[in-house]
């Protein structure tokens, strides 16, 4: 900014003079109520009129023109440049006339019945149509007016002219009778029988074709085409009125023409002045109903950047419902790696165009109403981190069905169902990754600033073994299953929201599936710090904001309006690096049928055991997997617990296993060291006497007898003896 010392009074006087000049020219093209502004600046100046506008010689209008160069519509239209694209139409075409050939072909004995059928009536009608035409019929009307009119002369006229006509086409069809026996004769003479067939055939459909009336057409249907609309400046200028986004007098503007866009049309419009596309992308209801189309056909959205404008929106119509039909499988299935600090193919948007996703240095929370799809989209990042050896894969599924299972072979931890050894080994696995992620803070503090300029992980970083730096997915599916479980759901929330907060610059990735997205299941804390979302089809458009966050609803994002047909469909937030839900696109996500799945696996477990990262449940370390911390909790008990003391207060146990592995234990209540045990069988609500610590007093509470684990581990090693 200029200081009054440095002002050059001289250019800026020759400026103020070129300025006042612009603003009457201005003034003089503009409606009356603008020039009160000016003149009140005036006023507040003195005489001195304020210089706004920049001379034209300015860096910024060579900026502006630059601009205008950069917006340059491409020559060749996208989609058509788009390989993808470009397959898509020759699939369909393929498809469509395949489809259309073989169902008509099938056909064909019934259509030649029909033809037989309406040949009799086609037979009538040519011969009454023939001696219409030789008597001249449609000139009786006129004949007889002039009749009614007693106009003999006229009548005289008409009828010499009748005659006439009457002569000539009776001629005429005397030749075309004679040359049609002559025809029929030379035919039955000469010819081969397959041809008086064909003649006869085709004399018998020519006539089947005259006797067809509008209403019985010959042909079936094959495909009932969808309304197709085409949209014109009037159809939207009627749309945006009705949806109170433009008035008569301050209309819609079009900076380009509306065209075709793959399957669909896509209109460029810029909304009056101070009227804000965001405004326009809320009311994306009441434009499909001024457009009279179901919403899932409207896509607004922003045009942004140079190009933009926060009143520029780009709106693309779909032709039919863009999700009718089921989407394409995952490209990576058969080949491909990923590298994960990349992004993955995820799924696909309205238009067919792929979209990616990226999940380092993010978390993922997917949300769903049962059979939308849920399992299938939180299996894509799953899969996707599979195909990168580096990735330690942790997987949870609350509900333990066939799901996950393919996940076993190169899994570092994996965990079926709610039991309660699978639920303390989720704890226990969180609990060390929280530990291990103060680790890597460590670790990456002593990195100098060129091998770690970002102070975090990096691909290079990763793949230097010796610093365990390796990135780490825990992917938990029927995610309420976990945070709902009466003793250690709280404990399984606040790890993971450590984790969420935290873990992401160190390489841990966070994915949760719920089809409970409340703020029960999936805490605010938790999910405020998830920095993608994916809302498939949901009940209420609450549910849409637990998944989504606050605002989403009135930002024009809703789950709730997906229909049930619309499977493996919903609002990605967070893809891009803004998070910000007017970014938020709608995604099909690529499907994965479980034989796929097996597929990648295979190829997952070859590129680990190649990289040597086959780590973990699937190295066979089946100790955690198998008896889970329980299994090295009732060793842990026998140690705080010694033979000299027979029985001991469950609240003493657990303060003795803290002391003992505070990164394991730390914060363990008797309830958990009950629930641990519980399921060998051991009875914790033993009354035992004894003596509080702190107090001194004497008094019956809940424990543990120390014969009782004894008995338990004896039990376990006859049990892996015997495995
Ligand atoms: N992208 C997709 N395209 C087409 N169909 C899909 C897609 N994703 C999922 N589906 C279909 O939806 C069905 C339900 O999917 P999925 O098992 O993932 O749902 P879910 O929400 O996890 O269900 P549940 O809550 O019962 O586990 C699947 O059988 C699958 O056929």
């Amino acid at each position: 900014m200029a200081t009054p010392d440095r002002f050059d009074w001289t250019s800026a006087e020759a400026d103020l003079h070129r300025v006042v000049d612009l603003n009457d020219a201005r003034r003089q093209r503009q409606p009356d109520g603008w020039t009160a502004d000016i003149d009140d600046e005036r006023d507040d100046l003195g005489d001195d009129p304020i210089p706004v506008d920049p001379p034209d010689d300015t860096p910024a209008a060579a900026a502006t023109w630059a601009a205008a160069a950069a917006t340059r519509q491409p020559i060749v239209p996208a989609w058509l440049r788009s390989k993808a694209e470009a397959a898509t139409l020759a699939r369909w075409v393929v498809g469509h006339y395949t489809h259309v050939g073989a169902y008509h072909l099938i056909r064909l004995p019934l259509y030649a019945g029909r033809l037989a059928l309406r040949a009799p009536r086609g037979a009538v009608r040519t011969v009454g149509g023939t001696a219409r035409w030789v008597s001249d019929a449609e000139g009786l009307p006129v004949r007889l007016a002039a009749v009614r009119r007693e106009d003999a002369q006229e009548y005289l006229r008409l009828s010499r002219q009748r005659d006439g006509r009457v002569r000539l086409r009776t001629l005429v069809l005397l030749a075309t009778l004679t040359f049609g026996t002559a025809a029929v004769f030379i035919l039955l003479v000469a010819t081969p029988r397959w041809a008086w067939y064909a003649t006869l055939a085709a004399l018998v459909g020519a006539l089947g074709l005259i006797g067809s009336s509008p209403d019985k057409p010959l042909l079936d249907v094959a495909a009932v085409k969808p309304r197709v609309r085409k949209l014109t400046a009037d159809v939207l200028m009627r749309a945006f009125l009705a949806a109170g986004l433009c008035k008569p007098d301050n209309p819609l503007t079009f900076p380009m023409p509306i065209m075709r866009d793959g399957p669909g049309w896509r209109a460029v419009i810029d909304l009056p002045y101070g009227t804000k596309a965001d405004t326009a992308i809320k009311k994306r209801t009441d434009l499909a109903a001024g457009l009279d189309l179901d919403e899932v056909q409207v896509w607004p959205e922003r045009v942004r950047g140079s190009a933009g404008s926060a009143r520029r929106l780009a709106l693309w119509v779909a032709d039919e419902d863009p999700y009718a039909k089921p989407s394409g499988l995952w490209p990576l299935i058969a080949k491909g790696t990923v590298d994960v600090f990349e992004p993955f193919p995820f799924g696909e948007d309205q238009r067919g165009r792929p979209v990616r996703l990226l999940l380092m240095f993010t978390s993922l929370l997917i949300g769903a109403i049962p059979r939308m799809g849920k399992t299938f989209a939180a299996r894509l990042p799953a899969l996707a981190c599979a195909l990168d050896p580096l990735v330690e894969l942790h997987i949870y599924d609350g509900k333990g069905g066939q799901d996950w299972r393919a996940f076993e072979p190169i899994a570092h931890r994996i965990g079926f169902g709610v039991r309660d050894e699978v639920v303390l080994g989720l704890v226990e696995d969180l609990r060390a990754l929280v530990a291990d992620m103060n680790r890597r803070y460590d670790t990456i503090a002593t990195l100098p600033a060129d091998i770690c300029p970002e102070s975090k992980v990096t691909r290079a970083i990763a793949q230097r073994r010796s610093l365990k730096l390796l990135p780490v997915l825990v992917s938990i599916d029927e995610f309420q299953r976990y945070s709902g479980h009466a003793v250690y759901g709280d404990e399984i929330v606040a790890l993971l929201t450590e984790l969420c907060k935290v873990g992401p610059s160190v390489g841990i990735m966070i994915s949760l599936a719920t089809q409970k997205p409340d703020g029960k299941a999936v805490p605010t804390d938790l999910r405020d710090n998830i920095g993608t979302r994916f809302a498939l089809k949901t009940m209420t458009w609450q549910s849409s904001e637990a998944v989504l966050g606050a605002g989403s609803y009135t930002a024009g994002q809703d789950s709730s309006r997906f229909q049930r047909a619309h499977k493996g469909v919903g609002i990605l937030l967070g893809a891009d690096d803004s998070g910000s839900v007017e970014e938020a696109v709608t995604v099909r996500t690529n499907r994965t049928p479980l034989a796929d799945i097996d597929t990648v696996i295979r190829r997952a477990r070859a590129l680990r055991e190649a990289a040597g990262t086959i780590t973990g449940h699937a190295a066979g370390e089946h100790a955690a997997g198998a008896d889970g911390p329980a299994g090295s909790l009732l060793d842990d008990i026998l140690t705080v617990v010694p033979a000299t003391e027979p029985k001991a207060w469950s609240e003493t146990v657990a303060a003795r296993l803290a002391e003992l592995r505070p990164d394991v234990y730390g914060g363990w209540k008797p309830e958990q060291v009950a629930a641990a045990l519980k399921p060998y069988g051991i009875p914790v609500g033993r009354q035992v006497w004894g003596t509080d610590p702190a107090t001194g007093e004497k008094a019956n509470r809940k424990g543990i007898h120390r014969d009782d684990i004894a008995a338990a581990v004896t039990a376990r090693n006859e049990r892996r003896r015997a495995a």
